[in-house]
């Protein structure tokens, strides 16, 4: 049990400095991290920044070269074991036995975790219903299609009831109302006081249910101070109004850079209150505005400054 207001306690993944190179590709540089029980962090960064393999340490799968991780305080490298029984791994791609069918596969995945054979089928069951793999679950793990295979994943992954989650990639190859299960379920899972760290690639879909976000980039996490930036700088907003020839012609006087395309016009607004104010002044003109918000999301905006990819110009806060 946490003690109820032990702060370290409270830490499920605790990430300082950790680095490892595969001869002279350095794949982490410098990772630093922490996630809290009942939390949900998602873990950014373009392809071959690290994510992986920064996953793959926190999984006691990969040994770092230097910097230190803790897993409910336990160390990963010297004591594996105490880490294994605690954390839920979702590997990016699942390594199935292909004829064994679901339900098997859960339930010798309970047996390894030294469960009796009635609480992993029991456990197995449960699983089977809470990922909606009840059509499929006596039929052998081959015939699953990409996003059942996801799904089995995410139950594999659950089977011994975790407190800490890695999940790397787990919404890759899922259809849109398996996306919004699998967010719901990782929620739950948060209520319940697991410690989740979720990479992905779908940033917007993210940003609905990450409480924080760690970018990872060429194997550095970004500092603080580097993300408050990015999430502060000039981004593009979409605005659309009932009289878009009205619309163009305030934006005009208000300043320039507004670009217009079939999905409406976008200028670039650097905060919320200078977006606040600029549509202040757009419905004062008498401008019938009918959507105004960001074009992309929090997490893509300052993945993207982070990395070097805005280019924002235009009206200014
Ligand atoms: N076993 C290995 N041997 C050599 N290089 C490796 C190995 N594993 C990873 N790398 C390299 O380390 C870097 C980071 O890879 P990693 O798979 O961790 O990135 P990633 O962020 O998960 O990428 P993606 O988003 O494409 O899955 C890449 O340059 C990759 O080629």
């Amino acid at each position: 049990m946490r003690a109820r207001g032990d702060v370290t306690a409270d830490i499920g993944i605790d990430v300082s400095a950790v680095a490892r190179a595969f001869g002279d590709v350095h794949a982490v540089r410098s990772a630093s991290l922490e996630v809290r029980h009942g939390s949900v962090t998602g873990l950014i960064g373009p392809n071959g920044s690290g994510k992986t393999t920064l996953m793959l340490m926190l999984a006691t799968l990969l040994r770092p070269d230097s910097g230190s991780i803790r897993i409910n305080g336990a160390d990963p490298t010297s004591d594996p074991a105490a880490v294994r029984s605690r954390i839920g791994w979702m590997p990016d791609v699942l390594g199935s036995w292909p004829s064994l069918s679901v339900r098997d596969t859960l339930v010798a995945t309970g047996r390894m975790y030294r469960m009796t054979r009635s609480e992993s089928s029991r456990r197995a069951a449960e699983l089977i219903d809470e990922v909606g793999l009840d059509e499929l679950a006596d039929r052998p793990t081959r015939v699953l299609s990409r996003g059942q295979k996801q799904r089995l994943s995410l139950a594999r992954s659950l089977v011994h009831s975790p407190d800490v989650l890695l999940l790397d990639e787990p919404a890759s190859g899922l259809d849109p109302a398996a996306r919004v299960d699998l967010r719901d379920q990782i929620r739950r899972l948060a209520a319940g006081g697991a410690a989740v760290l979720v990479s992905s690639h779908v940033l917007a879909e993210l940003d609905e249910f990450a409480d924080e976000a760690v970018y990872l980039d060429r194997g550095e996490t970004a500092s603080r101070e580097a993300i408050a930036g990015a999430r502060t700088s000039a981004r593009d907003w979409r605005i659309r109004s009932l009289d878009p020839a009205l619309l163009e012609r305030a934006l005009a006087e208000i300043g320039d850079g507004a670009v217009t395309d079939a999905l409406g016009t976008t200028v670039s607004v650097s905060g919320d209150t200078a977006a606040a104010a600029l549509l202040t002044r757009l419905v004062t003109a008498g401008v019938p505005v009918t959507h105004f918000a960001p074009v992309v999301g929090d997490l893509e905006h300052t993945f993207l400054d982070l990395s070097g990819r805005n280019t924002p110009g235009g009206i200014r806060g």
